[in-house]
């Protein structure tokens, strides 16, 4: 853990480049940074307790400080000195962290199990607050700039659900939408869009928003038993779009898991034969479209972005054939030799679906609906449902980013990392989605982390601002660095050296200065 008392600032990192004097604010990003506790190992690189790190911009410089997050989880483990509470890839046993993690670990009993607030994956921001997430029930709330850990905060008091995205909307006001999964009220499990405003009224001002937070809408799985994963959704103007993949998880072997002794993961499974349906709910009157649209099985981690045009829904994902990523990611896996014998057998695919929610009631079966210039197609069946295939963007990107201000919008530019079939980001790419045009970056042995874009002042076009990754190298004696580029040209504008490990991490959100609160040094 890096942090410098007395500073609040970090680590200065020496600059060479140009940085743009505008450019002031905090990256920060999250993801796994320990992955054994004494003389414990974590199965899975998901599974590992999350670690904040953050650059500050600050008149010309640039700052460096890194931190664990200090959840429930850690502290547990660190005071036993191995892994005490459970993990997706990883059961633990027993637990004897008795005050926090204390309830029987069994549905069957109707107990919600009390699952970890190792929150490594992304950064959620809620009104002036900033909060670490993962995929439970819990949140932890953060300092963006001394990276310290805050509250918890659990969803499940507000609105019922056991698990639910790391990866939330926010819509002009600032709100959050989210979505997350009812899984333990039995016979009705379902997917829920909730909604945290970005402030409460005036009279509450003691109360927190997560005391306003809202069920929007709820869609019922097609399997009681098997609700789908999902890591992510998209939004339009007027619409939710959600996807209920193949890729699911199985209630019975979830609450039985812990008696036979194997881990959550364990009781996922793709089912390769099954359809991919997508649902869309009207924002507006929260009702569910009633159209069934669906495609083949396919397995999706992060949406894009999506729109709407010409009564058509446009949307924007990256797709697997199958499920071979998150097995990669088993850190048996990730050996010495793991780039040449850990390979994906289904590389990601950057995939567009045009959705016809207006059509003519009265075509005939058997026809396209879709009315735009596009090779994706949306086919009507005998049953009135409609059988639609994508338009394919492009191969081998991962960890998509657009300009946030053109989400829900229509939209040109995609920034992600690229891989081929090996679990190693090579480069990072920004791909123009309705030209298929892909500018790059790359070095040798460097694997840049998931790019953000960070529009500049009074911007005007899409792509006017920066990109920023954090770059780790794999050639020993050579020190990692964040990478400034011009967003336009792809071209570097500068890198900020650390001369400390860095870890490869998940997501991150850049904090503009106006939106952190005065420091006080
Ligand atoms: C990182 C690199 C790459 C790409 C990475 C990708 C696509 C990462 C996707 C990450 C995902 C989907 C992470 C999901 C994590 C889920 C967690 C931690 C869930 C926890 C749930 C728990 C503990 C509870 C479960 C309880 C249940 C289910 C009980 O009912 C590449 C491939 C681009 C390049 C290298 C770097
Ligand atoms: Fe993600």
């Amino acid at each position: 853990t890096l942090a410098f008392p007395g500073r609040n600032t970090g680590m200065l990192l020496l600059f060479s480049g140009h940085l743009p004097t505008w450019l002031q604010g905090v990256l920060l990003r999250n993801g796994p940074g320990m992955h054994t506790i004494g003389d414990t190992k974590y199965n899975h690189w998901f599974d590992g307790l999350a670690l904040l790190h953050s650059f500050t911009f600050k008149n010309g410089e640039v700052y460096y400080r890194s931190k664990y997050l200090r959840s429930d989880t850690y502290n547990c483990n660190i005071e036993a000195n191995r892994i005490v509470v459970s993990e997706f890839g990883t059961m633990a046993y027993p637990d004897p962290c008795k005050n926090i993690f204390a309830k029987a670990f069994s549905y069957l009993s109707h107990t919600i199990p009390e699952f970890t607030d190792n929150c490594l994956i992304n950064i959620m921001k809620s009104g002036d607050d900033y909060y670490a997430t993962s995929e439970t029930n819990f949140i932890r709330k953060i300092d963006p700039q001394t990276l310290e850990t805050l509250e918890k905060v659990d969803y499940s008091k507000y609105v019922a659900v056991n698990l639910a995205t790391s990866h939330p909307h926010y819509d002009s006001a600032g709100n959050i939408l989210n979505m997350g999964t009812s899984i333990v009220d039995k016979g009705r499990t379902k997917y829920l869009l909730f909604k945290i405003p970005s402030s409460v009224p005036e009279k509450e001002k003691k109360k927190s928003c997560f005391k306003h937070m809202e069920v929007v809408c709820s869609i019922p799985s097609r399997s009681l038993l098997q609700p789908s994963y999902y890591h992510s959704f998209g939004i339009t103007e007027n619409y939710i779009v959600f996807i209920e993949q193949p890729f699911k998880l199985d209630i019975v072997k979830l609450a039985t898991a812990y008696i036979r002794g194997v881990n959550w993961a364990s009781c996922l499974a793709f089912h390769k034969e099954d359809k991919t349906w997508f649902h869309f709910v009207d924002r507006k009157t929260k009702k569910e479209v009633s159209t069934k649209f669906y495609t083949d099985a396919m397995v999706l981690y992060h949406h894009i972005n999506a729109y709407e045009e010409d009564g058509h829904v446009v949307f924007d994902i990256i797709a697997y054939k199958d499920n071979s990523l998150y097995d990669m990611f088993y850190l048996k896996k990730l050996n010495k030799d793991f780039e040449e014998n850990n390979k994906l057998t289904s590389i990601p695919t950057c995939k567009r679906f045009v959705v016809p929610l207006q059509y003519d009631k009265d075509a005939e079966v058997g026809s396209n609906l879709v009315k735009l210039p596009t090779s994706a197609t949306a086919v009507k069946e005998k049953d009135g449902s409609i059988y639609c295939q994508p338009e394919i963007l492009c191969e081998g990107i991962e960890l998509p980013r657009v300009n946030y201000d053109y989400n829900g919008k229509k939209y040109k530019y995609v920034y992600a990392t690229e891989v081929q079939w090996s679990p190693v980001p090579t480069k990072i790419a920004k791909l123009n989605v309705q030209t298929k045009e892909i500018l790059h970056w790359g070095e040798e042995h460097c694997w840049p982390s998931e790019p953000i874009f960070v529009p500049s002042p009074g911007a005007r076009e899409e792509d006017e601002g920066v990109v920023l990754t954090c770059v780790v190298v794999s050639e020993p004696n050579k020190a990692p660095f964040l990478l400034i580029l011009d967003a336009k040209t792809f071209k570097e504008l500068g890198r900020a050296t650390v001369n400390v490990e860095m870890h490869l991490d998940l997501h991150g959100v850049f904090i503009p200065q106006n939106d952190l609160e005065d420091e006080t040094e």
